[in-house]
Formats: structure tokens, C-alpha cells, sequence
């Protein structure tokens, strides 16, 4: 370079420089004009969001027409990053995202969309997310374009590369901000139309069936006056979390992903605090966390909690010392002491069911809001890896008794739909699955993701018809098969039933309960050894691989607590152990070290799938 030409260019990048100090000193004076507004904007006095969409839409448009060689792009992309930073300048304005089938394709487009400013996070639920919105300082980004709330309007989307929405933007913003109502009326009911409840059916037509393990209620007007109570009670559950849930479950029955199912056989009422719903909270983390290493797709969590209150039974009554009284069937229905009084069936007690259960679920969304931190630590202390996305936790328990399960299901007129909203996913035990009972009924009717229990007795075609009644348009994540036969009797009955619902073509998801089929007595207890629940999780994944059908979950009877009820196990529990701390109110369940055993070795189990998918 001659001397001239580098004179030259320094004078060039001397203009460059002061040419960015105007850029900066101009920037700047537009912050502080920005703030100006902000305090304008309080003077409003309502707790709308600071963000302004339909007047940053006229900025850029304004810039668009003035501009004569800057393209388009560089004007909406600078000017993308100017407003956001004012926004946050305005007020700290974050993302919360709900959960979503892309997560990091959400996440990665809401970037790119809102901006580098602001912060952004994951919500366990669309719920919660459109809390967070509530308060006027988030913008919610959901996968369906309602919100439920008067104060919160749809206002932007957050659109894929294929231009298709990944994501609705809702939030606190005047009417004239808001997009056209009508549209996402029509594009919630298009998807929505997945999860339709059939048109014949109603929430008492199960009492015109016959309904197996009923409780014996001595006072029907008490019945009544407990049904009319829970029906103007709120429900438990959100259907938008009971949505999430199905799309879940629908990668699974798609082969992507496993389903981690488990809690207390019964859940109780005298052992019930905090302290107990944290520990079943973080031993289905722990062991998710295991699981995912080694899955192919998300692991799905799903407690056995917040409704699991009811027990079917083989007997109906127990006989000690010449006294029979009737047999304990959960807290929901009577209480286990062996004296009449407990034992007599009280309605009142699905009072105190419905409460427990709201506390609960208030509790695991507190947990899972703080899920992040737990992770971290997990990760930390097992050197397990991979990002720390807060993990939701949905609630399951078995549909046994109907009043209870009538007076909580409720319309929601934009999906066109029943749902139970006493828990996330219900599911029929093997006790009450008859094709013509109530239980099949009440089920066939919720929109909500159904489980059935399969064991010894079912038969090929008994399974194919109760396939079809409860799944008549075969939609993935609407039903769970769980296979509950016992290690030595899985090898005889789940080739069949797998072959049949794969040559069927049916779109479910089939899983494996290792405890139902493997309980044994140890002198007047139950007890079951980990080594029969192992042996059937290896035969189910076993099968499964043969019959080319995916081995979507398990489904485990545990506790976090340092019971002991199962025998073996990495603690090698022998049945003198049993008398220590045999706490369960009904089926023993492995303890918190026993449960990780069984987590771990399904880990084994499953890596080889995710070879094979990675090939
Ligand atoms: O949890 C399931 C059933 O309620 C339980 O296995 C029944 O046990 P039972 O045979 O003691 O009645
Ligand atoms: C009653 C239960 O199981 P099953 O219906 O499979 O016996 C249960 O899961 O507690
Ligand atoms: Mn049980």
C-alpha cells in the first residue's frame, strides 16, 4: 500500500469512528427518551407491559418507507435489538416460554424473535407461564393461542422457518395490540379436535353400568352432599396441562421417549407433609435424570400422587381373631385401623382427599418452579449431563371411585370436551376393566390420557375391544397399556397382546408395572423382591424388542422415604428386615435406594436403543 492509499484509509476509519459515536451518543439519547416513556406509561397506572407491539411494528414500517439503500433485514434486525433493550430499560420484561413438543427450536426462535435483551426461561406448565404473564412483567409464549384470562391478550407469534407458529406471544397489552380474536378461536379448535369426548357419551352414564370395587356407603344423602361440594369445587388440575401431558405421551407412543410412573401404592392422610411430596419429587427427578442419559426423547414424569387415595382389593372384608370387618380402601374411603368405625366407609373422607390432593399439587409446582437448582445439583453430584430445563410433573392415579371422578370433571367449551380434572392421567385398574363396566364408561368419555392395567386374565380380543372403545380415533397419547403379569408369567402373555395392538396398528404406548404381578407373602406381609421386578422390566424390553414395538415406560410402587417393604436390592434387604420399617398403608413399595437400583439398571436397558438410533 502506497503512503497516500494508507492516509487515505485512515481518514476512511477515522469517519468510521466518529460516524459510530453518533450511532452510540444517538443511541443513548434514545434510551433516555425511552425511560421518559416508560414513566409516562406509569402515569398509566395499570400493570400492562411496558412493550408496545403495535407501535414498534409502525417504527419499523416508517424505517422501511425513509430507508433508500439499507435492506429491510438490517433495519428490522437493529432496530429488533434497540427496542428490546429499551423495553428492558423500561422494566425487566422476561420470556417464559411453556413447555413444548421443540423446546430448543422455541427457544432458539423466541431469541431470535424478542431479541437479545431479554431474559429467558422455560415454565413447568402453560399455567404457569401465563401467571408469570399476569403480573404485567412477562410476555407468555405457548404452544396454543389462549389464555383463559380476561387481562391477557394474544398478540404476536413466534413462527418456525417453515413460517407455520411454534409459539403464541400473550401477554398484559391494550385491546389495539391484541391479534384478531377469531383466529385463534379457529386454529385452538383444529387442534383441539384431536381430543373431541364422543357425543353420546355423559358424566353419570357409568351409573347405568355396573361398577366393580365400589365402597359400601351406610348414608347416600352424605354421598350426595360431599358430590355437590366437590362439583362447585375448583379443579385440580389445568386442561392446558393435561394437554401438554397427551403431547407428550404422543412422542412416545411415536417411539421417542419413556414414561416414569410412580409413587405410593396408597397415599395417606396421617403421613402426609411437605417434607413427603419433596421426596417422591426428587426421586422421580433423580431417577428421570438416569433415565435420560440414556433415552432416545424426553423421559415423561408422571406421579402416582395427589389422587392415589383408593384401593381395589381381592377380598372384600378381613377376618383377625374371629372379627370381620371390611377390608381398608384407602383413605378416601375408610381408614386402616382394624376397629368398625374406621373401617366403615365415610364420603366425607373424598373431602379431605380433594384437599390433600390441591395441597399436593400446589406443592409440586413449587418444587418443580425450583427444579432448575435440583438439577444442577444432580448433575453436580452424579456427573450426569445435559441442560437444565425445569421438569414438570404431572399427577396420575387410578379412576376407581366415580362419584368422586364425576364431580370433578368439568366442559371446557373451546376443545369441545369433558375432562377429569383430578389428575393429569387416570388409569383403570385390572380389578374394574370389564368392556361393560362403569369404569370402561366414565374413561371412554374425558379427554384426558387414559391408562389401562393389563394382567394374566386378559385376553387378545377383551384387550382389542377396550382399545378401540376407550381409543376410537387411535390418537397417539390418548392410551397407555400397562402390563402388570409378573416375571414368571410375562413371556406367556404379552407377545400376543403386543402383536395384536401393533397389527391392529394402534398408535399407544405399552409400559410395564413390575410390582402387581410379583407381590408374595413374607408371614402375614406383603412383600415383593427386586429381583422378580427386574427380571420382568428385562422380559417387557425383551418383548417388546421382538415384537418391534417401542418400551415406553415403567410403572413402580415407591417411596423417597427409607421404608422397607421389597426385599433386595443393592442394600440386600433379607424379610427380618421387614418388621423395621414397613410403613406402607397397602402394597410394599421399593424404598428410595431400591428405586435408583431399578432406575439404573433400566438405564442398561434402554441404552441400546439409543445406539441404535444414533446408527
Ligand atoms: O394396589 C393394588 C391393589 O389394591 C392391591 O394389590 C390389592 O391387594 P390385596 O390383594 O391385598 O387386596
Ligand atoms: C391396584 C393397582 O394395580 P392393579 O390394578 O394392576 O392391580 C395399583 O396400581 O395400585
Ligand atoms: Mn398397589
Amino acid at each position: 500500500m502506497t503512503e497516500q492509499q494508507s492516509r487515505r484509509l485512515a481518514e476512511l476509519r477515522g469517519e468510521l469512528d466518529r460516524i459510530d459515536d453518533q450511532i452510540l451518543d444517538l443511541i443513548e439519547q434514545r434510551m433516555a427518551a425511552a425511560s421518559a416513556i416508560a414513566r409516562a406509561k406509569d402515569d398509566e397506572g395499570d400493570q400492562r407491559l411496558k412493550l408496545r407491539p403495535r407501535r414498534q411494528a409502525q417504527i419499523v414500517e416508517r424505517l422501511h418507507a425513509r430507508a433508500t439503500s439499507a435492506r429491510p433485514e438490517l433495519i428490522a434486525n437493529v432496530w429488533r435489538e434497540i427496542m428490546a433493550h429499551s423495553l428492558q430499560a423500561q422494566a425487566a420484561t422476561e420470556i417464559v416460554l411453556a413447555p413444548s413438543d421443540t423446546p430448543e427450536l422455541l427457544e432458539a426462535r423466541a431469541r431470535a424473535h424478542f431479541g437479545s435483551a431479554a431474559a429467558i426461561r422455560f415454565a413447568v406448565s402453560a399455567a404457569q407461564a401465563l401467571k408469570a404473564a399476569l403480573s404485567g412483567e412477562a410476555i407468555a409464549v405457548l404452544q396454543e393461542p389462549i389464555s383463559g384470562d380476561d387481562h391477557l391478550r394474544l398478540f404476536d407469534m413466534v413462527l418456525g422457518e417453515d413460517r407455520q407458529p411454534l409459539g403464541f406471544a400473550i401477554g398484559r397489552v391494550a385491546a389495539e395490540d391484541a391479534l384478531a380474536e377469531e383466529a385463534p378461536e379457529k386454529k385452538r379448535r383444529v387442534r383441539f379436535a384431536d381430543h373431541q369426548s364422543p357425543s353420546d357419551w355423559t358424566p353419570v352414564g357409568w351409573r347405568e353400568r355396573r361398577a366393580e370395587q365400589q365402597p359400601d356407603y351406610p348414608d347416600a344423602g352424605a354421598l350426595q352432599r360431599v358430590e355437590r361440594r366437590l362439583a362447585g369445587s375448583a379443579p385440580l388440575v389445568e386442561v392446558a396441562d393435561i394437554i401438554h401431558l397427551r403431547a407428550s405421551l404422543s412422542q412416545v407412543a411415536n417411539a421417542q421417549g419413556f414414561i416414569l410412573q410412580g409413587g405410593d401404592c396408597a397415599e395417606s392422610f396421617a403421613e402426609f407433609n411437605a417434607e413427603k411430596v419433596r421426596t417422591t419429587y426428587k426421586l422421580l427427578l433423580q431417577m428421570g435424570a438416569l433415565l435420560r442419559s440414556a433415552t432416545a426423547g424426553e423421559v415423561v414424569h408422571l406421579a402416582r400422587i395427589a389422587g392415589q387415595f383408593a384401593k381395589p382389593r381381592s377380598a372384600g372384608s378381613e377376618t383377625i381373631g374371629g372379627v370381620t370387618l371390611p377390608s381398608y380402601r384407602g383413605d378416601a374411603v375408610n381408614g386402616p385401623a382394624f376397629t368398625a368405625a374406621s373401617r366403615t366407609p365415610d364420603p366425607r373422607r373424598l373431602l379431605d382427599a380433594h384437599r390433600q390432593a390441591q395441597v399436593t399439587i400446589e406443592l409440586l409446582h413449587a418444587y418443580a418452579s425450583a427444579s432448575y437448582a435440583d438439577l444442577a445439583e444432580l448433575h453436580a453430584e452424579t456427573g450426569l449431563e445435559g441442560p437444565l430445563r425445569p421438569v414438570s410433573m404431572f399427577t396420575s392415579h387410578e379412576a376407581l371411585l366415580l362419584n368422586y371422578e364425576q364431580a370433578l370433571t368439568r366442559w371446557d367449551a373451546p376443545s369441545e370436551s369433558w375432562w377429569a380434572t383430578t389428575g393429569h392421567m387416570l388409569w383403570i385398574g385390572d380389578r374394574t376393566r370389564q368392556l361393560d363396566g362403569a369404569h370402561v364408561e366414565f374413561c371412554r368419555g374425558v379427554a384426558n390420557p387414559i391408562g389401562l392395567k393389563c394382567g394374566p386374565s386378559l385376553k387378545v380380543d377383551e384387550l382389542l375391544r377396550l382399545v378401540e372403545r376407550l381409543d376410537p380415533e387411535n390418537r397417539a397419547g390418548r392410551l397407555v397399556l400397562i402390563g402388570r403379569f409378573g416375571s414368571a408369567k410375562v413371556a406367556e402373555h404379552l407377545p400376543e397382546l403386543m402383536r395384536a395392538t401393533r397389527r391392529a396398528g394402534r398408535n399407544l404406548v405399552w409400559t410395564i408395572d413390575p410390582m402387581h404381578g410379583n407381590t408374595r407373602s413374607a408371614g402375614a406381609r406383603k412383600t415383593r423382591l427386586v429381583s422378580d421386578i427386574l427380571a420382568e422390566i428385562a422380559a417387557f424390553f425383551a418383548i417388546a424388542r421382538a415384537e418391534g414395538v417401542h418400551p415406553g415406560g415403567m410403572h413402580l410402587e415407591m417411596t423417597g422415604g427409607d421404608v422397607t417393604e421389597c426385599l433386595g436390592g443393592s442394600a440386600s434387604l433379607v424379610e427380618e428386615d421387614l418388621e423395621r420399617r414397613y410403613l406402607t398403608h397397602c402394597d410394599p413399595r421399593l424404598n428410595r435406594g431400591q428405586a435408583i437400583d431399578v432406575a439404573a439398571a433400566v438405564a442398561g436397558l434402554l441404552a441400546p436403543e439409543r445406539r441404535s438410533d444414533a446408527a
